[in-house]
């Protein structure tokens, strides 16, 4: 068994689209940084003795995951809340073309890295986004519960999605900004019921909070490592009943 690092110069398989610059004030988007498939260690317990993983270089497994939706639902919010534990207030900047972040997790006890894409939302970008999607193990469509447009264009991002992802890739449907609840216009219900119809696990999050952040990404990682175990000794991950059970309504708490 071998623990991966991650590579200072990366796999050349993602799409030259990411020469694009990043406007939001994080590191530019750099061609050729995406890893192509799961890096799947054989499996196995991790071993004793390898060193400290305090950096989150070590990993066993790399999955490619996917944020998409409208622009100003939050994408970015959502990605720096997760990578970073901090929230992007003030002036909106819109993603230019295409960025991602790093994050390596534990997931029982195996190190599981996300290289997270975080697309514009901007219809001038979707050339862009669209030649990312074949490689995505995971996509993160969201909307913003303030936002009924953004709602509804969900079956639209749903259908670029069939065209162009690979047809066994993991969906997750996130209404954010929860903590706007003055401002709301799309009721939580009306959110699970369109899970409902297309079999997407849900969620409402807020990247200002926090709420549910860690847990979407954590559910998706759980579920990619199990499907990328050949054989898994664990019982299976149930990735709609862990979100079901795991997720946080506003009423109830505080992340
Ligand atoms: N209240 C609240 N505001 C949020 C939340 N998430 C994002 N915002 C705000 O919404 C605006 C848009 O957020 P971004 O994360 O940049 O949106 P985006 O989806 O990345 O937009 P594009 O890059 O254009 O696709 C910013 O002003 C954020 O501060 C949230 O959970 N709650
Ligand atoms: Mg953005």
């Amino acid at each position: 068994m071998s623990r991966k690092k991650t590579p200072k110069t990366k796999g050349a398989s993602a799409p030259a689209a990411s020469a694009l610059p990043a406007a939001n004030g994080s590191r530019p988007a750099r061609p050729g940084t995406a890893r192509p498939v799961p890096q799947a260690r054989p499996n196995g317990p991790p071993q004793p003795g390898w060193p400290s993983l305090g950096g989150g270089d070590f990993y066993d497994v790399a999955f490619k995951v996917m944020l998409v939706g409208d622009s100003g639902v939050g994408k970015t919010c959502l990605l720096v809340r997760f990578k970073d534990g901090a929230f992007l207030a003030g002036t909106f900047i819109s993603t230019v073309g295409i960025d991602f972040r790093n994050k390596v997790l534990d997931v029982d006890g195996m190190k599981v890295k996300l290289q997270i894409w975080d697309t514009a939302g901007q219809e001038r970008f979707r050339s862009v986004t669209h030649a990312y999607y074949r490689d995505a193990h995971a996509l993160l469509l969201l909307y913003d519960v303030t936002n009924k447009a953004s709602f509804d264009n969900i079956q639209a991002w749903l259908t670029e999605t069939q065209e162009y992802a690979q047809h066994d890739v993991v969906l997750m449907l996130l209404g954010n900004k929860v903590d706007s609840a003055q401002e709301r216009a799309v009721k939580r219900e009306d959110g699970e019921k369109l899970a409902k119809e297309y079999g997407l696990p849900f969620m409402e999050t807020s990247a200002k909070t926090g709420l549910n952040v860690d847990l979407a990404f954590t559910a998706i990682a759980k579920e990619l490592k199990q499907r990328s175990m050949k054989a898994p000794s664990e019982p299976r991950f149930r990735l709609h009943d862990y979100v079901k059970r795991e997720g946080r309504s506003t009423s109830c708490c505080i992340p």
